[in-house]
């Protein structure tokens, strides 16, 4: 059990006890009413979320909303499952951190569920995974659990082709990889870049690997949720290397590099117009620069787009204080340079790690996380709206004819909704 805190701010007069019934759970609360909205009997709804519990209050005398936010702990959460679901969250978990490759699988489908139970369930079973990250971390010495990289580039860089081998070459030495794909083009149209079933056919066999094609649902937004998600799932079943892929035609890489420790591009050894689809803003988010295919008749010209590459990047603002950017030729053909790449990722890890400097971005990562969840779910919320979503398409018509200004429009979707919330 336990009270509601009150927000209301004059000094209150008496007080209303109750008892909150939600499907989940039942809160006892106090209620005070305040003076100057009168004392009307308050009507309660508690609108629930994964982590956080709203609670509505209503009072009838004058239509008055209050809304209080109530943080539930873990156990909390817990407490309102049924036992069926409690089991499977128990068993994801337990197999999950036993590192078995199902429980893994399974986890992740549940977090790319948009069934709303699901979606609360999974915030349970990913609550349980970062205490148990937390945990291991300690153990570690406060030493992050796994290396997070990004990697880009555009259609036929040779990525797949590079994962294979990086791959192999990283669990040959003992480590865990998980490869995740974010792939928007999945989104839109269905199809997707990255997720043919013939890519890393060897690496997906290999059992220290796991490979996660993109989901096919959902916006941007919501796969970088979800493979922000996916990433926390892996480190908690002791994968210690973490690729998340993108095909670098897109928004996606940019948002890739709010979730990953080092962001790493991948480019073929081609000339100007089949690198224009490359946003140049990309190559400046880039710790790494890759030049692919780097062998036989290729090397020439790979040896080219290297020296265009290290001049283009001498003239870009250093994002480090201790790491500057490199360009590096590989080929996952002869395995030429491949083995060197990896050493200075270490590098790059250690020096970033040593200096605090990985340890400030994780930490800015998460606040963006956290304020991308929010922009997202506030733009959905507008949307679904009632008072707002049945003017929307009167007044987009009256934008598009030039009846109205788009700024005008704004104003009066932005009142209707203040004004019916
Ligand atoms: N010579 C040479 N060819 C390579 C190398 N790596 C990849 N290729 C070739 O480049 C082509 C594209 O390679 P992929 O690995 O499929 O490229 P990708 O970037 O994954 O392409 P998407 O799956 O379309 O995003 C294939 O024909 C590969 O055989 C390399 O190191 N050397």
């Amino acid at each position: 059990m336990m009270n509601i805190p009150m927000l209301l701010q004059r000094p209150h007069q008496h007080f209303l006890k109750g008892l909150l019934r939600t499907p989940f759970r039942r809160y006892r609360f106090i209620f005070h009413p305040s003076p100057h909205l009168g004392s009307g009997i308050p009507c309660a709804q508690l609108l629930s979320s994964p982590g956080l519990h709203w609670a509505k209050w209503m009072l009838p005398s004058n239509g008055l909303t209050r809304k209080l936010c109530l943080q539930t702990t873990l156990e909390e959460h817990t407490e309102g499952l049924s036992d069926k679901e409690q089991r499977l969250v128990d068993k994801l978990y337990a197999g999950l951190i036993q590192g078995q490759r199902a429980c893994l699988a399974e986890a992740i489908t549940l977090i790319e569920s948009t069934h709303s139970r699901k979606k609360e369930l999974a915030q349970v079973l990913l609550q349980k995974v970062l205490a148990h990250n937390r945990e291991q971390e300690k153990l570690n010495k406060g030493k992050p659990l796994a290396f997070r990289v990004g990697l880009s580039g555009p259609p036929g860089a040779g990525k797949s082709t590079f994962i294979e081998y990086f791959g192999k070459m990283l669990t040959e030495r003992g480590h865990k990889l998980s490869v995740l794909a974010v792939d928007p083009s999945s989104c839109t149209s269905g199809g997707s870049l990255l997720g043919d079933k013939t890519r890393m056919t060897e690496l997906s066999r290999d059992m220290n690997a796991y490979i996660r094609p993109s989901p096919t649902r959902g916006t941007l937004g919501g796969v970088t949720r979800t493979t922000n998600e996916a990433i926390l799932l892996c480190e908690g079943g002791g994968y210690d290397v973490i690729l998340v892929e993108t095909v670098g035609v897109g928004q996606s890489e940019f948002a890739v590099t709010d979730m990953v420790d080092m962001f790493i591009l991948l480019l073929p050894p081609a000339g100007g117009d089949e690198l224009q689809g490359i946003k140049r803003g990309i190559v400046e988010m880039a710790d790494l620069v890759a030049i692919t295919k780097s062998d036989g008749d290729l090397i020439v010209p790979a040896r080219r787009i290297q020296a265009e590459y290290v001049s283009a990047l001498k003239l870009l603002r250093r994002r480090s204080g201790v790491w500057r950017p490199k360009v590096i030729r590989i080929s996952a053909r002869s395995g030429e340079g491949i083995t060197e790449m990896w050493d200075k990722m270490k590098e790059f890890q250690e020096v970033m790690l040593v200096s605090g400097e990985l340890a400030a971005k994780r930490q800015k990562q998460q606040k963006v996380w956290m304020w991308n969840l929010i922009q997202e779910n506030v733009i959905e919320h507008f949307r679904t709206h009632p008072a707002v979503r049945e003017q929307i398409p009167l007044l987009e018509k009256r934008v598009l004819s030039g009846a109205l200004s788009p700024g005008l429009a704004a104003d009066l979707l932005l009142k209707a909704f203040k004004s019916r919330h």
